[in-house]
Parts: structure tokens; C-alpha cells; sequence
């Protein structure tokens, strides 16, 4: 999910899935389907199995802003987060110590089986503490955010709801890509930073080295830092004080009319829709009519209350408070992430930020056997209903065939500008390319990324190699301690949505710490790569790829073809081509009978004439013959084996 999980996702099903026909559209390959797949599985579990209670003895009038703390948790994956979280959570006596279930904020199954956080869940603690001479309770709303390289869109969200962040930092793997990603994002959002050194019972662990990272790097004060480990328990005393004393309340006004912040949305299946939402100003009571500054709708406010941290009714929710609204909308769809919530007469500024989705993750899925289209399709109905970020278009195929999965592949989006057309088009297929002659493609641009990458320096020669072997820009190359460097590279989105990760991941042993953000489109080289069979283009395979990739993306293409197409009476050619121009050429060769089998001993004249007729029958066969490309085989293409 920055990452391309801050990338919004477009499903698409049942769509001819031959349109990128390289390596780029292999799903196993393509990093982020693993995510895809999180959600495709989050679609078949119950997700959330949401417990509504009431608690009467919460009175949220006791807790105006200056008694509130609204704060995150972000770090590179698997820092320590989740468990931190937990911690604090048993700490405040939120859940009960060993609940039997860690990482109790991830709450979908995907994210335990994974033991990553995909969807960011907030919780709200109520904390006793003395705070300038007086014991006082707080109020403190923990939003754990995701760390995984793809899903920096939801750490964005939570941070719009926050005053200040915990940047949690392993003591033994020190600063990573993601903490530099999410230390700016919090930064640039001008939060309260307090950097926490975890997991210092390791026996690598090295604090003091992690210190000079966190002074050179994010010039933060090392003396601020605080070492815990989530895992003993050690150190975590300290941290809700820091949060409670060096965090600034919300800075709502409560006499003002009600602006409130929506954060995320999931669908109930008793409920509906469920909001998470921050009140920035005045209060919102069940019963009231609320309207949406994005879409103009208006809603009765059936429920509201907090995440304490299973949903609990307290039929308000005042300055500063963070919490969950219920009010009959009827599809996530509806619930955009950024908007402004306000009473419907009244007048109100849409507080600032706002974006509509912007899809940046496409994937094409088909289901490999035609008759689980009703289960894929309503699986992934199941899937837009829980996040408004994916949307579907379906298209119809004439290429589906047998086998028993789902199938997924990568698709990138390019952007074209074409003589005779006015504005540019943005292409996601190359079918949707003109074939009229007179509309020939003047420029073309394609989407980049800003990689950040973290090394042990003695990776940095392969780094620049793989960096330049995916078309890479470098714009930063930094040493962030005696042993490691940090560099930034601009890249084009399609390098690094298949195998990119991978390959970093082994070229460096797995001490490489990636993420990216995205950037611009760059004016790119890029040319529609035909495959023909027997002089035919089979439309459904044709790709786009830059020029200088495309002779080893057309070898690669042929060659995986004529391993899957079965050998036939007569020869198979198959050839990729830019335009009329060859670039790369297999031949399957034909099949040949026995036409003599039984002929024993025997007039010589008589084979010939047999062979004769043979070769003359082929002739005619080559020109007639419609090639059989095996479902299989396009299925095998698809996963790159
Ligand atoms: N030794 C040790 N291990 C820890 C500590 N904190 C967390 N871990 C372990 O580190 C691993 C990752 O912890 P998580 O809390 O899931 O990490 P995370 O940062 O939430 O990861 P994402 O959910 O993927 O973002 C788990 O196996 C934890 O048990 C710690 O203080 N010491």
C-alpha cells in the first residue's frame, strides 16, 4: 500500500487476460498481489464480527480536548507495532492481559496469518496519569497503521486524526526505508515525533547505534528516544507519559459547528456501513442529520460511539474524540476517506485535504474455470462493500477458459497522446490503442515511482545495476551510518510492480529495506509488441513495452509459447513484431505421419508419390490451419513458470 498500498486498487474481472503479455503481468511475481490476494481471502473470512455494547460508565463529557491524546504508531514492517500496541492496550487495562490473541488491532484473519497490518484500526484507552501535579484521566486514541511497503496510503489517513506519532525503530535493524518514508509523512504533517527504540532485548541489539541514526538521519534529539521491548515489557512504562506530556491535545473548537473527519469504513452486515471518524469541531449526537461535503448525501445518525476497543454505543462523540458513526449509508462507496462530515443545516469550511480516490494498483482477474464467475463476481461485490478504495469494472472475455483459480496479473496504466485526438488517453490495454493508420501515437507517458532504498553499502554496486537495469534515475545516494547507504532512485511504476522486491530482496541477502512513493508520468519510449502466430496477431496478446525492453520481452514471450503450444500437422511460426518489423522468431516444427508405414518393400515410385501428396497436403494445411493455443498454456504465461 506512498507504497502502492497508499495506491487505491482496481479489480477487474473476467477481462481478456492476455493484454500484458510479459513478465509484468505475473502474478506471483507482481509484489503486490499478495496483497490483492489479502483482500480476495478477507472477502471469504468474516471480517471485523463487529460487537456492539454499551458501557455506561464511559462519559465522554469528561474528556474535552485538553484530556484527549490522538496518536499513532508508525515504523517499517515488523519493528514491533503491533505487539507495541497491544502493550499499551493491556496497559490501560483496555483488554485483558494475555487475551490469547496478539495483535489484537489486526483484526482481520489475512493480517494474522500474514502478521502484517492491512487495514489500520484505532482503539481508544482511557489513561490515569499525574499531569502537571494533578492526577488526571486521559483519553487516548491509539491508531495502529500498517507498515507494509504497500500500504502507506492508510498510514496517511491515520496521521490526519493524529497530534503526534510513536516512530518505532528496531534496535538491531536501526532506520529502514519505511521508517524514513513514514517519519516524513508524520513530519510533513507537522506531528509531535517520539521515537521509540524497540525490541532491545534482542542480544543484536545495538540502541546507541540506533540513536545516531534517529540524530543524523531525522535530526531528532537521541536523549527523547525511548527503549522498549514490547516483548518483556521493558521500558513501556514510559510511553503514555511521553505521549500524554509531549503530545498537544486536538485543537478542535467545541462551540463551533460539527466538522467531523472521515478516517475509514468497513461494511457490517448487521449495520451497514461503520465510519471511523475524528470530530475536529462541535459534537455530533445520535438522532442528528449529518451531510457529506463530497457527495452532498444526508444521513440520519443511527449510532455512534467509540472503539474501546470492540465498538461500544455512547451515543456522542465531542471535540477531539475519535470514534465510529452507523448511519445507513449503503455502500462504503459512499463513505470517502478525507471528507468532511457536518450537520446538515448548518454551514461549514470541508476541512482541508480532501482527494478522491486515485487508482494506483490494477490488476485483471478472471476465474479460470467460466462457472465460478458468479462466486469470483460476488466475492469481489463482497470486497468493494468492505473498501471503498477498490473498484470494479468487468469486462467480458471471449478467452476464459478451464482450470480451477482465480487469475490475476498486473496491468499498468499509460498515457498516450495521439494524433487526431485532442487530449491525451490514458491506454490500459493495448486493444484500446487506435488501429486507424491516420491516428498514430505522437508521445507517450508512463507512471514512475520515487524509490527509497536502504543497504549495507556492499550491496550499493548491485543496487546501481539493478536500478539501471530497470530503467532506473538515481537522485540520492547518502550514507546514513558508517555501514549503510541510503539511495533514491526515480523508477518507472511498471520496474517495480512485478519482482522488483524480489530481486532486491536477493540480490542483497534480505538486509535491502525498500519503499516508494508515487511521482509524475515520465515521456517514455514505449511501442505496442504484436505476437503472431503463422503470420496472424492474436490481439489478445499483444503488449506495450519501452523499446529497449522489447526484444528481450518479445525472446522471452515466443519462447515461453512454443513450450506450451502443442506440435500440429503442420509448422508454427510464432514471431513477435513491432509493427511490420520481426524481433524475435520461434517454429514449432510439424508433426510428421508415417505415410509409409505400410508400405512394405515395395515400387519406390509409389512413396514418392505418398511423400509428394504429404508434402502438398501440409502446404495447404499451413495455409489453413488455425492454431490451438491451449488454455493451459496462456494460464502457465500468466504465472510466468
Ligand atoms: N524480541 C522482540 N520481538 C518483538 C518485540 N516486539 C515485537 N516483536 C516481534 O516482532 C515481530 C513483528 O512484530 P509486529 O508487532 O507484528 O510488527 P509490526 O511492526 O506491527 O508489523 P506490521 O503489522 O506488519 O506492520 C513479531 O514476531 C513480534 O513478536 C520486542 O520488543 N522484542
Amino acid at each position: 500500500m506512498s507504497s502502492l498500498y497508499r495506491a487505491s486498487k482496481t479489480v477487474r474481472s473476467r477481462r481478456i487476460p492476455f493484454n500484458l503479455f510479459s513478465d509484468y503481468y505475473i502474478p506471483r511475481k507482481f509484489d503486490s498481489t499478495p496483497y490483492l490476494n489479502s483482500y480476495l481471502c478477507w472477502t471469504q473470512c468474516a471480517f471485523f464480527g463487529s460487537h456492539f455494547r454499551e458501557d455506561p460508565s464511559i462519559d465522554l463529557s469528561q474528556y474535552p480536548p485538553d484530556k484527549i491524546r490522538n496518536f499513532s504508531i508508525i515504523a517499517h514492517v515488523d519493528h514491533g507495532k503491533s505487539t507495541l500496541a497491544d502493550r499499551l492496550l493491556e496497559l490501560t487495562g483496555t483488554i485483558r492481559k494475555g487475551h490469547g490473541q496478539p495483535q489484537y488491532l489486526d483484526k482481520l484473519q489475512v493480517e494474522r496469518e500474514r502478521g502484517i497490518t492491512v487495514k489500520a484500526q484505532t482503539a481508544t484507552m482511557f489513561h490515569q496519569h499525574n499531569f502537571l501535579g494533578t492526577d488526571t484521566k486521559f483519553l487516548l486514541n491509539l491508531i495502529d497503521t500498517p507498515g507494509h511497503v504497500d500500504f502507506n496510503y492508510e498510514v496517511s489517513r491515520s496521521l490526519a486524526a493524529c497530534q503526534g506519532v510513536l516512530l518505532v525503530v528496531d534496535a538491531a535493524q536501526g532506520v529502514q526505508a519505511q521508517t524514513v518514508a513514514n517519519f516524513y509523512l508524520a513530519f510533513e504533517a507537522n506531528l509531535t515525533i517520539i521515537p521509540i527504540i524497540n525490541k532491545i532485548d534482542q542480544p543484536t541489539a545495538d540502541p546507541d547505534r540506533v540513536k545516531e541514526q534517529l540524530k543524523s538521519i531525522f535530526d531528532l534529539d537521541p536523549n527523547e528516544a525511548l527503549l522498549t521491548s514490547a516483548k518483556t515489557g521493558q521500558g513501556l512504562e514510559l510511553v503514555l507519559p511521553a505521549v500524554i506530556e509531549r503530545i498537544p491535545p486536538p485543537p478542535g473548537d467545541s462551540s463551533s459547528p460539527l466538522r467531523m473527519l472521515l478516517l475509514d469504513s468497513y461494511y457490517d452486515e448487521y449495520k451497514g456501513v461503520i465510519c471511523h471518524v475524528a470530530v475536529v469541531d462541535g459534537a455530533l449526537r445520535k438522532g442528528e442529520k449529518i451531510s457529506s461535503a463530497a457527495t452532498g448525501q444526508s444521513y440520519e445518525v443511527l449510532d455512534v460511539g467509540i472503539m474501546h476497543p470492540e465498538l461500544t454505543q455512547t451515543g456522542v462523540l465531542l471535540t477531539g474524540q475519535v470514534g465510529y458513526v452507523v448511519s445507513g449509508m449503503r455502500s462504503t462507496k459512499e463513505a470517502r476517506v478525507g471528507d468532511t462530515l457536518y450537520h446538515t443545516r448548518s454551514t461549514v469550511k470541508p476541512l482541508p485535504g480532501f482527494k478522491p480516490v486515485k487508482h494506483m494498483v490494477f490488476a485483471g482477474l478472471y476465474p479460470a474455470d467460466g462457472s465460478d464467475f458468479e462466486a469470483l463476481s460476488h466475492a469481489i461485490e463482497r470486497l468493494t462493500c468492505n473498501d471503498a478504495s477498490v473498484s470494479v469494472t468487468k469486462e467480458s472475455s471471449t478467452a476464459l477458459g478451464l482450470g480451477s483459480d482465480v487469475v490475476s496479473w498486473a496491468c499498468s496504466i499509460w498515457m498516450f497522446s495521439i494524433n487526431g485526438l485532442n487530449s491525451k488517453v490514458h491506454i490500459q490495454n493495448p486493444a484500446m490503442l487506435p488501429s486507424n493508420p491516420k491516428q498514430r501515437v505522437t508521445a507517450c507517458w508512463e507512471p514512475t515511482v520515487i524509490a527509497t532504498i536502504i543497504i549495507p553499502s556492499e550491496y550499493v554496486g548491485s543496487i546501481i545495476t539493478l536500478c539501471s537495469e530497470r530503467r532506473g534515475e538515481q537522485l540520492e545516494y547518502s550514507f546514513i551510518d558508517s555501514q549503510r547507504a541510503l539511495m533514491k532512485y526515480r523508477l518507472p511504476l511498471r520496474e517495480i510492480v512485478v519482482d522488483f522486491y524480489n530481486e532486491l530482496k536477493s540480490i542483497t541477502s534480505g538486509y535491502a529495506s525498500f519503499d516508494y512513493e508515487e511521482a509524475d508520468y515520465q515521456a517514455s519510449d514505449l511501442v505496442k509488441l504484436d505476437i503472431l502466430l503463422n503470420g496472424q496477431p492474436v490481439d489478445a496478446m499483444a503488449t506495450i513495452v519501452h523499446r529497449l525492453k522489447a526484444q528481450r520481452v518479445g525472446r522471452e514471450l515466443v519462447e515461453k509459447l512454443k513450450k506450451f503450444i502443442d506440435r500440429q500437422m503442420f509448422e508454427i511460426t510464432i514471431q513477435a513484431a513491432i509493427g511490420s518489423k520481426v524481433i524475435a522468431r520461434e517454429t514449432i516444427s510439424a508433426m510428421r505421419k508415417n505415410v509409409l508405414a505400410k508400405c512394405y518393400g515395395g515400387d519406390v515410385t509409389r512413396k514418392r508419390k505418398l511423400l509428394e501428396k504429404q508434402k502438398e497436403g501440409k502446404k495447404r494445411m499451413k495455409r489453413v490451419g488455425s492454431v490451438d493455443i491451449p488454455q493451459e498454456a496462456f494460464h502457465e504465461l500468466l504465472k510466468g513458470s
